[in-house]
């Protein structure tokens, strides 16, 4: 659907010359919700906007739907933004327009029948759950509320294609939840490939089939979001998937722990679920496994099982035992202070 290769931005400013985003390649896949997440400054927005076609990049290139879009003519470029839908941490509401005239303006402008229009935004209010919201204004409404009209706005259009930029980093956890639930639908039920940027790992977690993790305008790493979680290699993006666990472990145990053995978090996946490895690893080695914590993450497709399990024993039997753990198809990570 989207295929970006080698591409850079930079700008030119009174300080220099800042790289905002270097040697970027990645593809988003028709059907799947993709994201990108980055601390602050990783260069998740200018990505954004060289795929919605604000910002042209610097170099490389950028292929929607097989059409390089680098370099179109205005009125081809507009075509191609008309399949493109977008929505924003701040909503972008006309405060003056009632909930109705905010999806029906758009349209207006573009080149929907005036016979459909009504239609449109009456069906797309009611994906949004906001069929008895016609008549207000943005200003009576919830900020869950009012992302719900910003999707059912970027919804009339029909886009083929929805990006998202912080959709719901200016809402509670509980609204979070929701909008993250309905994006889940749009893509289920209306097919429509999603593109979204966060600095938030649970908008991960929940939603997205793959992720690339952003830092100093590259990728840094990118994967399946089960595999992140099962095994981050990158340290900032082990640090994204950490910031999702309960925070169970005081340090001062940690480093008592660690004296007498690894204290390690296992992850199961799949086949490893089911079988009982703990209890071999102590018939098998001199080692006791104690469980400190555990729980299991509801990712967008499966569920992991984590356990943090203090390893007490001789360090050569410990290695030992975490190889045939891992032999068993089983995720294993050190914890150190201040992962969790
Ligand atoms: N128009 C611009 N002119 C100059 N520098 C820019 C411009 N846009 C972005 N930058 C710089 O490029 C870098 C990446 O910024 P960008 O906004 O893409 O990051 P981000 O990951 O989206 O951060 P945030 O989450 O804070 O928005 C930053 O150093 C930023 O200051």
């Amino acid at each position: 659907m989207i295929t970006l290769s080698n591409v850079s931005k930079s700008f030119r400013t009174s300080k220099g010359t800042v790289h905002a985003i270097q040697d970027v390649s990645l593809e988003v896949k028709l059907g799947e919700i993709f994201g990108v997440i980055g601390y602050s400054g990783a260069g998740k927005s200018t990505l954004i906007r060289c795929v919605n076609l604000l910002e042209a990049p610097t170099s490389g290139s950028v292929v929607i739907q097989g059409k390089e879009v680098t370099n179109l003519p205005a009125e081809e470029l507009m075509q191609v933004r008309r399949k493109i839908g977008m929505i924003f941490q701040g909503f972008n509401l006309l405060k003056t327009a009632t909930v109705y005239d905010n999806i029906a303006i758009p349209l207006r402008l573009t080149d929907v029948d005036k016979n459909e229009i009504d239609g449109r935004v009456t069906k797309y209010l009611r994906i949004v759950g906001l069929e008895d919201k016609h008549d207000a204004y943005p200003s009576q409404l919830s900020g869950g509320q009012k992302q719900r009209v910003a999707i059912a706005r970027a919804l009339a259009q029909e886009p083929e294609l929805l990006l998202s930029d912080e959709a719901t980093s200016a809402l509670d956890p509980e609204t979070t939840e929701s909008i993250l639930e309905l994006l889940l639908k749009i893509n289920a039920e209306l097919g429509i490939t999603i593109m979204l940027i966060t600095h938030e790992m649970n908008v991960i977690q929940k939603i997205c089939d793959r992720v690339a993790v952003m830092e100093n305008g590259r990728v840094i790493e990118l994967g399946k979001t089960v595999d992140i979680y099962a095994q981050a290699k990158h340290p900032t993006t082990r640090r994204f998937v950490n910031s999702t666990y309960h925070k169970e472990l005081p340090p001062s145990l940690l480093q008592e722990l660690k004296e007498t053995g690894p204290v390690v978090r296992l992850s199961f996946v799949g086949g490893s679920t089911s079988k009982p490895v703990l209890a071999q690893v102590s018939a098998l080695f001199p080692v006791s496994p104690n469980i400190l914590a555990g729980g299991i993450i509801q990712l967008k497709q499966e569920k992991i099982g984590t356990l943090v399990v203090h390893l007490n024993g001789d360090p050569e039997e410990t290695k030992k035992a975490i190889a045939y753990l891992e032999d068993q198809g089983v995720k294993v990570e050190g914890v150190e202070v201040g992962d969790e």
